[in-house]
């Protein structure tokens, strides 16, 4: 008997001892807001760490722990859990050059060179159509379609650019949006003057915005006269926000620049004292060594749109010669309506492919880079690798879960190269930007689709009766 009540008494101490340890634990881990666990964690950390399986805690608007899911479980007390078994956890991606509201475009103008294209079909749908109401409806449509494919930031150029912010914040992404600056008439400026003190209100508006960093727009070299071009990079310097312009994305842009002035478009913009490391270039596709070295030199950075570069026959960009030579470089859409779409992985693929057979060589652009260029390239090319494109603590909490399970998705050896040659945006199953989820399976949560998607469909009737 007595034994017995001694295995009892030890039982029960043991007990006593454990719990009040699990307390103890539980008390020491720290609160986590979200923790997503049990899937593939593919960092992007300088590391390139890839936690088969892993999880990522979040507090507030920041990651801050990566690990396997026992680590986490045992470092953080998580008020939400999102299981992520049999899915890859990406950092969000990142798109580095659209014009949003023109998915009310999509398919308006097609199979014509970039000039053929603008002169003839875009501006003048433009001057006809573009309005705030339309910038809005477009924008959020836009919004839907970006979320729904795991995009969580994109650097937008267009007109009316406070509808894109405000849209924007109500779907919650992240932006770098720019005010466009364009020599002739247009919708919201009747002049470049009037386009220069819009921009400036729009940039004081959202200075110290969360989600929304501002930007200054100079459509491109052949749209502006040196004066604008110079009066849009002051701006752009004083306010210390990024300035984004077209470059170089046809033979004909720059060859037109040298019989002009004698200088390449990236030349002319270094004699204008334009570039430097808050200038986003995007195409960057005709640039020669000496231009690819004057961006490098300034820190300037470009944006890669190898679908639209395609479908405009446009021309390649010499990829491989940024790398190497250190410029930071994103990779974008480009506007819907020479797309045709905003799918990010889309993007990876055809960029991955269009530099291995132009340069016959399958070992041009590998996975790895071109993840690297919609993720934390692209985060250093608009100047926030810092905050974003890595899943590491003190980064911003924008990341993506990508459903592997589908057929097409297996099965799976190397997750990069399935996310980068086999994955389509209509695999992300869950979208989070700055900490907040915007879609979990495939259910945005701050957008309605049904009314994004009628408006949608009275902006396009007022389009297709404008360019009857
Ligand atoms: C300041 S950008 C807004 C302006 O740019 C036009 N646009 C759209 N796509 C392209 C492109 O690939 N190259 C040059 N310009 C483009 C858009 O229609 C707006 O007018
Ligand atoms: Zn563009």
């Amino acid at each position: 008997m007595w034994r017995w009540v001694v295995v009892a008494g030890i039982a029960a101490a043991w007990l006593y001892v454990g719990g009040r340890n699990a307390d103890l634990r539980a008390q020491a881990r720290q609160p986590a807001t979200l923790v997503i666990t049990g899937g593939t964690v593919i960092t992007m950390d300088d590391a390139r760490r890839v936690l088969a399986p892993g999880a990522v805690a979040v507090a507030g608007t920041d990651i801050v722990g990566v690990g396997t899911p026992a680590d986490v479980a045992a470092r953080f007390s998580a008020a939400e859990t999102i299981d992520a078994t049999g899915q890859v956890v990406l950092p969000g991606l990142i798109n580095t050059h659209t014009h949003a509201p023109m998915v009310l475009y999509r398919g308006l103008g097609n199979d014509l060179n970039l000039q053929d294209w603008l002169t003839k079909y875009i501006f003048p749908a433009e001057g006809k159509t573009v309005s705030p109401e339309f910038v809005r409806a477009g924008t959020r449509l836009a919004a839907l379609e970006m979320i729904l494919g795991g995009t969580t930031t994109f650097v937008d150029m267009y007109y009316f650019e406070e509808e894109v912010a405000e849209a924007t914040r109500e779907a919650g992404l992240r932006g770098v949006l720019g005010q466009t600056l364009i020599q002739f008439p247009v919708a919201d400026a009747k002049t470049p003057e009037e386009g220069l003190a819009r921009t400036r209100a729009f940039v004081a508006r959202y200075k110290s915005d969360t989600l929304v960093t501002p930007a200054v727009a100079p459509h491109s070299t052949y749209t502006l006269s040196a004066a604008t071009l110079q009066a849009a990079d002051r701006l752009a310097r004083e306010q210390h926000v990024p300035l984004l312009i077209h470059l170089e994305e046809t033979r004909t842009e720059r060859e037109d620049s040298l019989k002009a002035r004698g200088l390449t478009p990236t030349a002319y913009l270094a004699k204008l004292g334009l570039l430097g490391r808050h200038l986003l270039g995007a195409h960057g596709v005709w640039l020669g060594p000496d231009d690819i070295r004057l961006v490098a030199e300034a820190h300037a950075s470009i944006s890669h749109n190898p679908e639209s570069n395609m479908k405009l026959a446009s021309g390649v960009a010499p990829v491989g010669e940024y790398v190497a030579a250190g410029v930071a470089i994103g990779l974008g859409t480009d506007g819907a309506a020479s797309n045709n779409d905003l799918d990010m992985f889309e993007a990876m693929r055809q960029a991955a492919f269009l530099q291995k057979v132009t340069r016959g060589d399958p070992t041009t652009a590998p996975a790895t880079l071109v993840l690297e260029m919609a993720t934390r390239r692209g985060a250093e090319a608009i100047g926030m690798g810092d905050r974003l494109g890595q899943l590491t603590p003190g980064r911003r909490a924008d990341v993506i879960v990508v459903d592997t399970r589908a057929p097409h998705l297996q099965p799976m050896f190397d997750p990069i190269a399935q996310l980068v040659y086999a994955a389509k945006g209509s695999d992300v199953r869950t979208t989070i930007v700055n900490g907040r989820v915007l879609m979990h399976d495939r259910v945005v949560k701050t957008l309605q689709a049904p009314a994004v998607l009628g408006d949608a469909q009275k902006m396009a009737e007022r389009v297709r009766a404008a360019v009857r």
